[in-house]
């Protein structure tokens, strides 16, 4: 699990443990500072074989985390590494200058930072630190720093970024827009970035995340009591192993949970066969069907322990592969929206959830919605509140949540990363965004998303918190995804064949509760 909290809890949470120590916050810097060192050595030796004669390149803006990346460069001259800082600032760190100044390393002042020392430097550097901006940072590089930004962007090294990739927006991982060329970039794109204390939401959230590289989380004696319930996290295996449902002893079908399916029809007929299989593969006690007598006897040649016709069920996975127009899926749309069980809803069903909600006959029940960026962009539209899939793309938790708190429903965001976004803001008590990013590229194909349905619908009929059911179904749809790709093509039938396989797998690796 991967816990990020945002920089005003961190930022107390520091100022809570720093005093109580004797040097305060310049102990919590030289924990900060030595662990960075630490990896900064790993990938010099990485890159250039020792850490002994190794370049170092600092970026150094005016707070605390150029003062991080100083210390550690002043520990890594220590070590004979060739460190050079470029001060983006007028007014670096003094006691991080000190100190590197003391071991030996290289100060040049802005002026020729910017020009063509700074550039040279950069140019022969095995590894850049940027230490450019941490958590007091605006989103955005502007003068000195974003030249500096340009140089390393067109440059061959090797880049650790300080707390966060600098110029990303800290809290809603947004990545502010501007050419990256070798004179100029409004942020910076890393490698690996040492997360001091926990990790910070531009590291999980889209698009920054992208620009995070390898997230390494080092530890400075921050207490979990001051940081609290994190804003965002990302579940690992263990976590999604530990909370994925199982039967015992005393199971039986009904209790393990029944997902009703409204899926496909005359023209996608696939999208049922796939939502319904990923149900009875991911591990549904029973999976009904509703849709018209094509995708029906389809599913039924398919998959014969699915039970077609209406009944009572546990949860409903509505819509994938539904055409809006389809009167007769559109009936059991609705229909199935009325009743007082948790909804899943994809695709087709999304304008359908919407007039629900606005005619007051959705039932009471809570709702999951699965849309991808364009589906979202719509719905937006739908609830009063139009924007583009590119906006959606650019900022989209912000646009998530906007859907989530409209809607009173669980937003979850389909994409590379997906987001699983609660409706409410975060805070004592709330459950914090989830991002997952267990997947590949390759899943970006037709009938994934079908696939995707099905999991998460067994893991709603199984009971589960909307938001739990999201984050671990989409986690076992990527690592399905990983599994039937083998770094390769995949299609989306071969994700729903993965399932037994990849969930057996994960499973055994933990002790039943
Ligand atoms: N606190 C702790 O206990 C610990 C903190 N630690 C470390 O401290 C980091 C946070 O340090 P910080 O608070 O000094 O903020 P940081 O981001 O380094 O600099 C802010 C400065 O930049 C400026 N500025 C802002 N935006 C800008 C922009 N777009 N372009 C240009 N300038 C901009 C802004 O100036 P302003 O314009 O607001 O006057 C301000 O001077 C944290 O990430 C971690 O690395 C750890 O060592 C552990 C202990
Ligand atoms: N670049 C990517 N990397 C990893 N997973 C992706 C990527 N693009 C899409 N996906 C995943 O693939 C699925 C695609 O779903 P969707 O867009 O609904 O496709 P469809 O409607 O054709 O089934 C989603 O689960 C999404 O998270
Ligand atoms: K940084």
């Amino acid at each position: 699990m991967i816990r990020a909290h945002a920089a005003d809890v961190v930022r107390t949470a520091e100022e809570a443990v720093a005093a109580g120590l004797p040097d305060g916050l310049a102990t919590l810097v030289a924990r900060a500072s030595a662990a960075l060192a630490r990896v900064v050595g790993q990938e010099l030796r990485d890159v250039a074989g020792r850490v002994y004669g190794g370049a170092v390149v600092l970026l150094v803006g005016g707070g605390t985390n150029g003062g991080d990346a100083l210390h550690a460069g002043a520990l890594l001259a220590a070590r004979g590494a060739a460190v050079t800082a470029l001060l983006a600032t007028p007014s670096a760190h003094a006691p991080g200058l000190a100190a590197l100044r003391r071991a030996g390393g290289r100060v040049l002042a802005e002026d020729a930072a910017a020009g063509a020392a700074g550039r040279a430097a950069v140019g022969a550097a095995d590894v850049v630190v940027d230490g450019l901006l941490g958590t007091g940072g605006r989103p955005g590089l502007r003068g000195t720093a974003a030249v500096l930004a340009g140089a390393v962007a067109a440059g061959g090294a090797r880049v650790v970024a300080v707390d966060v990739p600098s110029g990303t927006d800290v809290g809603t991982g947004a990545v502010p827009a501007g050419p990256v060329d070798a004179g100029s970039a409004p942020c910076v794109r890393a490698d690996v970035t040492v997360a001091l204390g926990t990790a910070k939401p531009t590291l999980l959230l889209p698009p920054a995340s992208a620009l995070a590289g390898r997230v390494v989380v080092a530890g400075i004696g921050l207490r979990p009591d001051d940081l609290g319930a994190p804003a965002v996290e990302r579940l690992g295996a263990a976590d999604v192993a530990a909370r994925w449902p199982r039967p015992t002893g005393t199971s039986d079908k009904y209790s393990r949970g029944v997902v009703g399916v409204v899926a496909g029809g005359a023209t996608y007929t696939g999208a049922a066969v796939l939502a319904t299989g990923a149900a009875t593969r991911a591990g549904a006690g029973m999976v009904r069907y509703l849709g018209p007598a094509r995708p029906t006897d389809l599913v039924r040649a398919r998959w014969p322990e699915v039970v077609p016709g209406p009944g009572r069920v546990q949860a409903w996975v509505l819509g994938p592969g539904v055409d809006p127009d389809d009167e007769e899926q559109g009936d059991h749309v609705r229909a199935a929206l009325a009743e007082d069980v948790p909804c899943v809803v994809d695709a087709g069903a999304l304008p359908a959830l919407v007039t629900a909600l606005a005619d007051g006959a959705r039932g009471d029940g809570p709702t999951l919605l699965l849309p991808h960026a364009g589906e979202l962009a719509r719905l937006l539209g739908q609830l009063g509140t139009p924007c583009g899939r590119d906006d959606v793309e650019a900022r989209p938790l912000e646009h998530a949540r906007r859907a989530a708190d409209a809607t009173g429903a669980v937003v979850l965001l389909k994409g590379g990363t997906t987001l699983v976004v609660p409706p409410g803001r975060a805070g004592a008590g709330a459950v914090p965004v989830r991002s997952q990013a267990d997947g590949t590229p390759w899943l970006a194909t037709a009938g994934s998303g079908d696939v995707l349905a099905g999991v998460v619908g067994v893991l709603a009929a199984a009971g589960l918190d909307l938001a739990d059911a999201g984050a671990l179904g989409t986690a076992v749809h990527g690592l399905a995804g990983s599994a039937a790709s083998a770094g390769g093509p995949l299609h989306a039938e071969a994700v729903v064949a993965a399932l037994p396989e990849v969930l057996t797998a994960l499973l055994e690796d933990v002790p039943t509760g």
